[in-house]
């Protein structure tokens, strides 16, 4: 049976690619088979094959089964800002059904494990009144929050973690991880998000340099059964 993870966060730029990625990677060292899905992406490339999405590429590249680049991100849009705005620069609409068939395609090829990013935060917009969020709720994937730590996550954590309780979706987990490298307070924060946040930690990722590893810093092994 497939194991799904929506990776959202208290915001864009808060470690979800990075985390998915580790998440992806952890599951293969555990030899579970493993899928990537950004149904979403604003910022692409246009290349000969069409847009590319870096954390797209990342998680088609992570993944242990192999599929065609736009399985994995079948919406895509040039300009990295909200996506139903780039979609309106388009003249296009985004359509809650194409992002549940193409979550549906992925998951019917049973891999162990299916991570999906989202694109910003929780409550990301498509338009027409519709959400990211009613996609995750409806398919009932369960949720990884990311806690991007900088001065203001607090706010952005509990609003994040309130919502996710009212939209009545399984968030089995909160990943902390520190994206200002000269954070004041750091372990005080880290402690009120723990107060704050009813879910277990599965890891606390310090400010990386590039060449290190997040995967260490966190533990997947709640998020299986065997
Ligand atoms: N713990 C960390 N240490 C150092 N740099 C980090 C850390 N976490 C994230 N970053 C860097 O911050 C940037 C944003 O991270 P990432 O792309 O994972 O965010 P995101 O939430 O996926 O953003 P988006 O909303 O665009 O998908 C990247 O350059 C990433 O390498
Ligand atoms: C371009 C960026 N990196 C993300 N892919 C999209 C972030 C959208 C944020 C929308 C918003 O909540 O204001
Ligand atoms: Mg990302």
């Amino acid at each position: 049976m497939t194991q799904s993870l929506f990776i959202t966060a208290t915001d864009t730029d808060a470690g979800k690619t990075l985390i998915a990625q580790s998440i992806l990677r952890l599951a293969n060292a555990k030899g579970k088979t493993t899928l990537g899905y950004k149904p979403i992406s604003a910022g692409c490339q246009q290349t000969a094959n069409g847009l590319r999405n870096e954390d797209a590429e990342i998680l088609q590249q992570q993944a242990t089964l192999s599929v065609a680049y736009e399985q994995v991100n079948p919406i895509a849009f040039v300009d990295p800002v909200a996506p139903h705005l780039a979609a309106q620069k388009c003249g296009e609409t985004i359509e809650l059904s194409q992002i549940q068939r193409g979550y549906q395609s992925l998951f019917e090829l049973g891999a162990d494990l299916l991570v999906v990013e989202g694109a910003g935060g929780w409550r990301l917009p498509l338009g027409q009144g519709m959400f990211l969020s009613d996609f995750v709720r409806d398919a009932q994937i369960p949720v990884v929050l990311v806690v991007g730590l900088k001065l203001g996550c607090l706010n952005h954590a509990l609003l994040t973690y309130q919502a996710l309780l009212h939209d009545g979706v399984n968030v089995v987990g909160w990943i902390a991880n520190q994206i200002d490298p000269d954070m004041l307070y750091l372990q005080s924060n880290i402690d009120a998000l723990h107060d704050l946040i009813g879910v277990p930690c599965l890891g606390v990722v310090p400010y990386l340099k590039s060449s290190q590893s997040p995967d260490s810093y966190i533990n997947i092994n709640m998020l299986f059964e065997d």
